[in-house]
């Protein structure tokens, strides 16, 4: 049996249960046997066990009261994944399908893709099984402080950083930072991103994924001799990830005719009105069936896949295996030429295999949505200086980041033989930095 194969087995045993944390790893591990071939040392200094490992596991009980007086009980994690290179840092997720196993894909994922930004931040992630939608202002803010009221004992600024995630946002972020305050008697502007800008957040973060994302796949399409331009877009989501992936595709001059929600999707032949799009999600938190009232000429689609919808690129921005093998043959068959991943894990492997054998282009997630947490850095070094960045400084600084990351998975790729695989190149440029750190410092 191979290393690989071996380690894969061992945190099946030790993780049971855990199938999206399997699949994480396997796809991780798979695509870094060329580099454990030239580098047998990582191997002899047990890097593949520690990595697999998290440095620690909080779980917590997280008791709340509703409007009406009743007491409910949620579960609250945060995985301190890999601290090599940087305090932990990732988001927090509200919904009500986590479980650890999701906190464990997801911080696993982070180790590598924070360390694809260049900047020194390493990988955790948390989040909760309270499901947000329904909920009033004040019990989402009874929520975050009975959260945040566990949580503050193991964050910090040099600690660990969340941030948001799917149902976390600004509102949530701003109650859980209300409360950390509170608890430590200390202004730490550093504790959590995604702030708002009157109290420390940074121009751009809100933007900053799905911009990053369009960022990554223009450099990815320049390289293979396209553009965005005129191309058919269809995004899967339609929060924060997918509303500015839409934005910043249709400034390229690419027409979005796509968007969901987890009930269904939208249809506008002649391009999603993302205006109106802000004003259900954002300010009326309603569900996007909503868009043919304000446009009758569009179609909702209930209970369906936006995957249905012929398009030139497919933009997963919702939530993890969205793409399967079979809606991967679907994209296929309708002439895709690239997807670029903003959730986190959207396609399964089999898919991205499909995609990969089919000369598909794919922007894998670990780069191309790393511009929301690699913008959280910057948030972080600008509460540091205690200064603020225009939005400019902040975009250009972000479209620079997401060029590097572009090229850096390019040349591992060629490097290590696989030229056009992005997949492998950002693993194993992500994997080689974390690696050399942990090296470098020893058993620990
Ligand atoms: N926010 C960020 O900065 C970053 C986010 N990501 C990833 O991007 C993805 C989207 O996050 P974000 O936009 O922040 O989250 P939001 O909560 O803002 O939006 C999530 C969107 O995905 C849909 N969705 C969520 N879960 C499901 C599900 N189980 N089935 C179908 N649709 C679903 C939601 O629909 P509905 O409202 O109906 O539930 C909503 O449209 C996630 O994978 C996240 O991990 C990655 C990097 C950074
Ligand atoms: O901004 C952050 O710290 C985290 C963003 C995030 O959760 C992610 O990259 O998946």
């Amino acid at each position: 049996m191979s290393k690989v194969q071996d380690i894969l087995e061992q945190v099946k045993k030790r993780n049971p249960g855990e199938s999206e944390f399997h699949q994480a790893v396997e796809e991780v591990l798979k695509s870094i046997e060329p580099v454990l071939e030239k580098h047998p040392e990582f191997i002899e200094n047990g890097i593949l066990e520690r990595i697999v490992e998290p440095e620690r596991q909080i779980m917590f009980r997280v008791p709340w009261v509703d409007d009406n007086g009743n007491i409910h009980v949620n579960r609250g994690f945060r995985v301190q994944f890999n601290s090599a290179i940087g305090p932990y840092k990732g988001g927090l997720r509200f919904h009500p399908s986590v479980y650890l196993g999701i906190i464990k894909f997801l911080g696993f994922e982070q180790i590598f893709k924070n360390s694809l930004t260049g900047l020194p931040i390493g990988g955790g992630k948390g989040g909760s099984d309270f499901d947000p939608k329904g909920k009033s202002d004040a019990e989402i803010m009874r929520f975050c402080q009975s959260f945040m009221t566990e949580l503050y004992r193991h964050i910090g600024p040099d600690v660990d950083v969340p941030a948001g995630d799917i149902g976390v946002g600004a509102r949530e972020i701003g109650y859980l930072f209300g409360q950390y305050r509170r608890l430590r008697n200390a202004y730490e502007a550093g504790v959590l991103t995604g702030k708002g800008l009157t109290y420390g957040g940074s121009l751009v973060r809100k933007e900053a994924t799905g911009f990053g994302l369009i960022y990554f796949v223009r450099e990815m399409l320049a390289a293979n001799n396209e553009s965005l331009k005129d191309k058919t877009i269809v995004i899967s989501g339609s929060g924060n990830v997918a509303t500015y992936a839409c934005q910043k595709a249709q400034e390229y001059g690419a027409k979005v005719v796509a968007m969901s929600d987890s009930k269904g999707y939208i249809y506008d032949k002649d391009g999603i009105k993302l205006d109106t799009i802000k004003q259900i999600k954002e300010v009326e938190r309603k569900r996007i069936s909503e868009y043919v009232k304000y446009h009758p000429e569009a179609e909702y689609y209930e209970g369906k896949k936006v995957w249905d919808v012929k398009c030139d690129i497919a933009l997963p921005c919702a939530t993890q295996n969205d793409i399967d093998v079979d809606y991967a043959q679907k994209l296929i068959d309708n002439g895709v030429i690239a997807v670029g991943e903003g959730a986190n894990m959207p396609c399964t492997n089999e898919a991205l295999d499909l995609f990969l054998e089919n000369n598909i282009l794919v922007a894998p997630a670990k780069a191309a949505n790393a511009g929301g947490v690699a913008t959280s850095a910057l948030e972080m070094a600008q509460n540091s200086m205690r200064l603020s960045w225009t939005f400019e400084e902040v975009n250009k600084k972000l479209d620079d980041i997401m060029v590097n990351i572009f090229k850096m998975s390019d040349k591992a790729a060629k490097e290590y033989g696989m030229e056009g695989n992005y997949i492998a190149g950002a693993n194993i440029a992500g994997f080689l930095k974390v690696a050399n750190a942990m090296m470098a410092q020893g058993t620990v």
